[in-house]
């Protein structure tokens, strides 16, 4: 699903508008949208309380409070403002609704069943002082359910940060298309449950706003479903790729080994695990379906991959961080091959984002790098990308410094392309951080590169279905866990979106 920016929004209202439809029908719809959301949270007969703001997300209150009274619920109108200050399509909403309107004036909130939060959306300019600020806080502090029009109050719509405070919602009722706000943390969290409204722009105007800026999405199936490996009667392992995941030392090969087993999981033909020759039993121990090579130096590996059938290499976890692992680094990228750089892989190029971009421009790798926070910080020290305002920007701009698909972890994942196509993912579960989770994650993506996915489409499509798994385990949730719940994950995507 695209998403569009609060810029891209306004560009489709006024596309709309200049093509004939009313600015206050779609405030109408906009209101109609937030009604028939309200009365399904409502008792019937129930109480509500519309607090408007002096701008149009305010007159999408006033419309939602004049259909809500008509259909014989309980309501109370609180502006922040002037009434006479009103202007556009919010007076003339305002005009229409005939019920009294309380001014904010410090006093408890009334008591009711839910609350309508139609101060601030997409207009939202400033951190919330004063009078907004308090009101906000009286609201989050008063345990009453919210249902958010447009955005939380205090929310920014692009980023997801808090402007001061915001409005915790149970639900959030957006038009047109999310906004990249509503699915970056802490906005999405604040959020509750999104539900999205056509207000009847129309097609046209949308293309209007799909146009701005490179594209960005809510990862799911229909951004990489059609890209998703498919098997025919002529696949066998050969043609699902095979995938090299680099071991540490001993003692410290687990993290590989998840790597190798979620690459398995999730489709690839052959899975071997490349192993310091002090670490092969540890790992043989361990191992069955994977396979096994010594491989003590780049040089060891630079051999291995005179093999052209192994399509893919996985370097990071558990791996130790300095020199050895930056040769390793620079001989598998300088090899060609579809490559994942995770963890200590991008700890060792810390500060040093151009090097690393340097070696994966000189063998034209094919390369997803998958840092946390931490690892995103230290690896793009000093770099623009450090410096952009949102997850988005960030990750949009490591991506185009390394010329690497980057997947910037966390609540949010962001995934962008060197391009400028990105995907937020908000498709997971807390019980995702976990020790080990991440390596897992690096599995997935190289297992589905080495099924023959592009680099974008399998990081997408992995942080999707490690998502997923996160979702259908919950509490208890340990990584171990994450390359044995990929079957029933597999079988319901391929028994729907990929159907
Ligand atoms: N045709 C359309 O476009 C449609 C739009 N729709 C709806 O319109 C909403 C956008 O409306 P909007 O642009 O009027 O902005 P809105 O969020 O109401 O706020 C602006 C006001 O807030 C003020 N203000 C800002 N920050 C503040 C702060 N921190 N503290 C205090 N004040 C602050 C700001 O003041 P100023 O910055 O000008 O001083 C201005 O007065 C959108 O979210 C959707 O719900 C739908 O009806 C569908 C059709
Ligand atoms: N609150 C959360 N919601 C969704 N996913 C999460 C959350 N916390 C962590 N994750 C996911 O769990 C994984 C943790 O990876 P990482 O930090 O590399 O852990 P490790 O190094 O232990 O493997 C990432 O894919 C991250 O996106
Ligand atoms: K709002």
């Amino acid at each position: 699903m695209r998403l569009l920016t609060v810029a891209a929004m306004r560009r489709v209202d006024a596309a709309a508008i200049d093509g004939g439809v009313p600015g206050l029908r779609l405030m109408e719809a906009a209101g109609a949208a937030v009604a028939a959301r309200a009365r399904a949270r409502l008792p019937a007969g129930g109480k509500t309380v519309v607090l408007c703001g002096p701008g149009n997300n305010g007159g999408d209150g006033f419309v939602a409070a004049r259909l809500l009274a008509e259909a014989g619920y309980g309501v109370d109108l609180v502006l922040l403002g002037e009434r006479a200050a009103l202007k556009g399509d919010a007076a003339l909403a305002a005009e229409a609704w005939t019920g009294p309107v309380r001014q904010v004036d410090g006093s408890p909130l009334p008591s009711c069943d839910l609350v309508i939060d139609a101060l601030f959306g997409a207009g939202l300019s400033r951190d919330l002082d004063g009078a907004a600020r308090a009101l906000v806080e009286a609201v989050n502090a008063a345990g009453v359910p919210v249902l958010a029009v447009d955005v939380p109050t205090g929310i920014d719509g692009n980023t997801g940060a808090v402007r001061g405070v915001a409005i915790r919602a149970v639900e959030t009722v957006t038009f047109v298309a999310f906004k990249p706000g509503h699915l970056l943390q802490p906005g999405r969290s604040l959020c509750g449950q999104l539900s999205l409204a056509d207000i009847g722009t129309g097609p046209e105007a949308l293309a209007v706003g799909l146009a701005v800026g490179p594209p960005l999405h809510r990862n799911g199936p229909d951004l990489w479903a059609g890209a998703f490996p498919r098997l025919s009667g002529l696949s066998h392992k050969y043609t699902r790729g095979h995938a090299l995941v680099l071991s540490g030392p001993a003692t410290k090969t687990g993290a590989a080994r998840l790597a190798a087993r979620g690459a398995l999981r999730v489709g690839a033909g052959l899975v071997t695990v490349a192993s310091p020759p002090a670490a092969l039993a540890e790992n043989a121990a361990h191992l069955t379906a994977i396979m096994l090579r010594p491989c003590e130096s780049a040089d060891d590996l630079d051999d291995l991959l005179t093999d052209e059938r192994l399509n893919v290499v996985l370097a990071g976890p558990g791996l130790g961080t300095g020199e050895p692992t930056r040769e390793r680094v620079a001989v598998a990228a300088a090899a060609g091959r579809g490559l994942v750089l995770d963890a200590d892989a991008l700890t060792s190029f810390a500060g040093q984002a151009r090097l690393l971009a340097a070696h994966l421009a000189d063998g034209d790798a094919r390369a997803v790098l998958t840092p946390h926070a931490g690892e995103f910080a230290r690896l793009f020290d000093g770099t623009a990308a450090a410096g952009a305002a949102d997850k988005v920007a960030r990750t949009r701009a490591a991506a185009e410094l390394t010329g690497a698909v980057v997947v910037l972890k966390g609540a949010d994942t962001v995934v962008a392309a060197p391009d400028g196509r990105a995907a937020i993912n908000d498709h997971g579960s807390p019980y995702l951080g976990t020790a080990g989770s991440g390596d897992v994650l690096g599995g997935l993506i190289a297992g589905l590169m080495a099924q023959g996915m592009d680099p974008f489409e399998a990081a997408a499509t992995g942080v999707w279905l490690h998502g997923d798994a996160g979702l259908r385990h919950g509490p208890g949730l340990i990584a171990e866990d994450i390359p044995e719940l990929m079957p029933a994950v597999l079988r319901d995507l391929v028994e729907s979106a990929l159907r």
